[in-house]
């Protein structure tokens, strides 16, 4: 993985991040009759920590599915790296660099740490078993490399102690921090995070947010979170877009949104038309 230095990766001048990496274009998205999400647009920049936060059934999930490739909106488009993005299959924008962990976390329960991390690698893998049938050495020295990457995942994460432990007798905290490793275990470009918080206690949301931030600014992993508590939010982001009941109300940095008045309303449970 590459080292980034963060100093270089903000405009100097308007204080943001660098290039849009990925762009939601008058995105609209519906299940039956509930519509999930409603004419919504708003971009993602190189280096940043977006947020995307709203009240329960705003939007969210669906939103980071439809950015991933997991749904196709019904109208609107997504751009990513400068491309407008043709329907994939979610193995497809794996290999396009968006990686992400889930609400409920989704690792192999029964596998060690090490093992469940080195699937992230999956999409990264060349060598496949014709290869190794003909001739090992490349599919070994290949083997070599991906090892390597696992090695350092797992001592940035801080979870040497754990590397032969199976996941399912882990505790929740240590348990997402796993899931965080297999996903950067794919060197994303861009790394969703699906309330990487929920369910943690104090110290272990404490630990979560500093491997967060030191995931984007020594790696330079751009990153986009859905979170409910909003002290994470603010501490964390560069810029939070809020969305309630599938629209969009509020989108800029977490002083500003913190102060629209329709982002009050809507987590006081204001009616509205
Ligand atoms: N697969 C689905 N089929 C039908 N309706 C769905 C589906 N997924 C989401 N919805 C509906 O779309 C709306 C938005 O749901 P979504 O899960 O995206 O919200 P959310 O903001 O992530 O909520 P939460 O904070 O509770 O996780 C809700 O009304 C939900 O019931």
């Amino acid at each position: 993985m590459a080292f980034v230095d963060p100093s270089q990766m903000r405009d100097a001048d308007t204080g943001q991040r660098g290039d849009v990496l990925l762009r939601v274009e008058d995105v609209s998205l519906s299940f039956g009759g509930v519509k999930a999400i409603t004419a919504i647009s708003f971009d993602i920049r190189q280096g940043e920590i977006r947020a995307i936060i709203g009240p329960n059934g705003a939007g969210k999930t669906s939103m980071l599915n439809v950015i991933n490739g997991f749904y196709h909106p019904q109208e609107g488009e997504i751009w990513f790296r400068g491309k407008k993005r043709k329907a994939l299959k979610p193995h497809q924008i794996a290999n396009e660099g968006i990686a992400r962990t889930f609400q409920n976390i989704a690792l192999f329960k029964g596998m060690s740490t090490l093992d469940n991390i080195m699937t992230g690698r999956l999409t990264r893998m060349k060598k496949n078993m014709f290869w190794q049938a003909i001739w090992r050495g490349p599919a070994e020295r290949e083997e070599i490399a991906h090892r390597e990457v696992v090695e350092r995942i797992i001592d940035f994460l801080e979870i040497q102690h754990i590397r032969k432990t199976s996941v399912g007798r882990l505790p929740y905290g240590l348990q997402k921090r796993v899931e965080l490793g297999r996903a950067l275990a794919a060197e994303p470009a861009l790394l969703l995070l699906d309330e990487p918080m929920a369910g943690m206690n104090v110290e272990e949301k404490e630990d979560m947010s500093r491997f967060i931030i030191d995931v984007n600014q020594q790696f330079g992993t751009t990153i986009a979170l859905i979170e409910h508590d909003m002290g994470v939010v603010m501490d964390l982001s560069d810029r939070v877009v809020v969305l309630d009941y599938g629209k969009k109300i509020g989108d800029g940095p977490p002083d500003e949104v913190r102060r629209n008045q329709d982002v009050i309303d809507a987590y006081l449970g204001v009616a509205h038309d």
